[in-house]
């Protein structure tokens, strides 16, 4: 059945998982902050700047208008980057309290908030009171948008303390070519998917360094160790780690050349100061700031993450890489 439903985002990811929910029949209303965006994917139906050479259905309707793209919605799923979760969700709030609506909200973003180190469904769940939603379901694990664009075989996870609502997500976004399982540990979801960017970070820096596939494993396993242990400290199930949302989606990012995150660490690895990767990539790099909050984290429970605290080095005191690495391989011998 028909179902309208609101995409908060116009980037890569928003614009292709709108494109999902059209082509699995759904009336969709594209939310973007940009004028110009807004008449390229109403006239041209192309998003250059964030898909090149992708053609977007007729129906996808864009508008900078968040009472117009929420108003009837069931559904709205917020697909910006972590940085600016809160102030969209107090820009929905005000909407949905002027439209007297209560939809099922969604997030596909992936990070944690910086200063309060807060996952994102927090963030949403603490603007949005449940008087304004009637569900938070956060649809995560090893998903480019570039992939999905081209039909590929894609599965992911649609996570949420409350089963029925997960369920909704995975009928809306189920088809031929994407499949979702549901979850109900929404910690270990979004932490999974959180953490992996930072290691992206580094498992991109050690193939810009000209490093093989021996240290890229060690350093995945390695990286899902510290993924494991602070994600166990905020609450979740360790199992988690080892599904889509854990394992799969560190794969992912970390052999990818669609990952934003791998690419600024390949590129970081060759040399590119880091203020030119992220002028050069134009679109958001979210490990970045979850290092920080990862870092500042594994400090605060001090939990051991020596890995997260050498790209930490890298990023934040302009650290060299090779002295991180060998300073990595120098430490005391462990048991695993
Ligand atoms: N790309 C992918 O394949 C995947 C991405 N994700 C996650 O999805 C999230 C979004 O990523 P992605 O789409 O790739 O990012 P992009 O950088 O491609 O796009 C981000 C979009 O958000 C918009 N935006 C930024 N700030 C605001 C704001 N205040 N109000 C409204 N819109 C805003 C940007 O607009 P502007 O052009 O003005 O900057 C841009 O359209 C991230 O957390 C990412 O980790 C998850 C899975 C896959
Ligand atoms: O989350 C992603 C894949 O699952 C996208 O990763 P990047 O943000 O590094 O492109």
């Amino acid at each position: 059945m028909t179902k309208k439903i609101a995409v908060l985002g116009a980037g890569s990811w928003g614009s292709i998982l709108a494109n999902v929910l059209v082509e699995n029949g759904h009336e969709v209303n594209l939310w973007s902050n940009s004028e110009e965006q807004v008449q390229e994917l109403n006239i041209k139906h192309t998003n250059e700047k964030y898909m090149p050479g992708f053609k977007y259905p007729e129906e996808l309707v864009t508008t900078t208008n968040l009472k117009d793209a929420v108003k009837g919605a069931v559904a709205v799923l917020f697909v910006v980057p972590t940085k600016v979760i809160r102030p969209v969700a107090q820009q929905l709030v005000e909407v949905l309290d002027e439209l007297d609506t209560k939809p099922l909200l969604i997030h596909a973003s992936k990070g944690l908030e910086l200063g309060t180190h807060k996952r994102i469904s927090e963030v949403i769940s603490e603007e949005i009171s449940a008087k304004h939603r009637s569900g938070m379901v956060v649809l995560s694990g090893p998903s480019h948008a570039e992939e999905v664009a081209r039909k590929d075989i894609t599965l992911i996870t649609a996570a949420s303390d409350d089963l029925l609502a997960a369920k909704k997500v995975q009928n809306l976004f189920m088809n031929n070519y994407l499949r979702i399982y549901t979850n109900t540990d929404v910690i270990g979801v979004e932490t999974g998917a959180a953490f992996k960017n930072v290691i992206a970070l580094g498992a991109g820096a050690l193939h810009g360094l000209g490093y093989g596939d021996d240290a890229k494993a060690a350093l995945m396993t390695r990286g899902l160790a510290e993924i494991s242990r602070l994600g166990v400290a905020f609450g979740a199930d360790p199992m988690t780690f080892i599904g889509l949302s854990g394992v799969g989606d560190l794969i992912v990012t970390c052999t990818s050349v669609h990952s934003r995150n791998w690419r600024a660490g390949d590129q970081l690895g060759q040399g590119k100061s880091l203020e030119d990767v992220i002028k050069d990539m134009g679109m958001v790099i979210e490990g970045i700031n979850t290092c920080k909050a990862a870092y500042e984290l594994a400090q605060q429970k001090d939990i051991e993450m020596p890995i997260t605290q050498a790209i930490y080095n890298v990023l934040y005191n302009g650290a060299s890489i090779k002295q991180e690495i060998s300073g990595l391989m120098q430490r005391e011998g462990k048991t695993e």
